[in-house]
């Protein structure tokens, strides 16, 4: 059964809309943001696993319900613990290359289409991931991205990231929808 998130959780989630909510309103990116996001990504992608172990740490820290879902690490509250766990390192370059193949095909909406569907089926069915938690992913990676570089993921750079994010999440709520996710209306905002 679900883990509900807890009512601090419910709270950060709630501040987090707000800033998160252009995660909701998916538009197509122009060639410019296109390359501000490839140039920014070469630079991140060389931290790959650090980056990566950042921002799930950072995830599971900040909304400990999300840790639900992975069976090695779910009782770990220790940063520096989680940091060490296989199970998260592996999803961590998982969720890396896969936004690295989006980058690499930002024009190529075939594949984008491909990967987010293998993405989306894999979490509803075999996972059962919550969709709104790839929307809470996305909010952190933008947050993550912009402290731990701030030369590179400049304002403009995040907004990018930010259009590129909300046609991921929309993408991923259409095949929750398409495979029957059970409770999506009520549980995304
Ligand atoms: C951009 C977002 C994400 C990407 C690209 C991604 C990618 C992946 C991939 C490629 C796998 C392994 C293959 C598979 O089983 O399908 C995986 C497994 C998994 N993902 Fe994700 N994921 C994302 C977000 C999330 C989120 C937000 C959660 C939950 C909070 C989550 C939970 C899981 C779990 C529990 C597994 C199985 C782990 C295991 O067996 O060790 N994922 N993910």
């Amino acid at each position: 059964m679900q883990q509900l998130a807890s009512k601090k959780e419910k709270e950060k989630m709630e501040r987090m809309q707000g800033e998160v909510d252009l995660l909701e309103q998916p538009s197509p990116l122009n060639d410019k943001e296109r390359l501000m996001i490839q140039d920014s990504w070469s630079k991140v992608y060389e931290h790959c696993d650090d980056a990566g172990v950042a921002i799930l740490v950072r995830l599971f820290v900040n909304f400990p319900s999300s840790k639900q879902f992975f069976s090695q690490f779910k009782q770990i509250e220790e940063p520096e613990e989680l940091e060490r766990s296989a199970q998260l390192r592996r999803h961590a370059r998982r969720v890396m290359n896969a936004i690295n193949t989006l980058v690499e095909n930002l024009d190529n909406p075939d594949t984008m289409a491909s990967v987010l569907q293998q993405v989306g089926k894999a979490h509803a069915l075999r996972h059962k991931v919550e969709p709104v938690y790839f929307k809470i992913l996305s909010g952190v990676i933008l947050e993550v991205l912009a402290e731990v570089f701030p030369e590179v993921v400049t304002a403009e750079v995040g907004a990018a990231w930010t259009k590129l994010l909300a046609t991921v999440y929309s993408r991923i709520k259409t095949v929750y929808e398409e495979v029957g996710w059970p409770k999506l209306s009520t549980s995304t905002g």
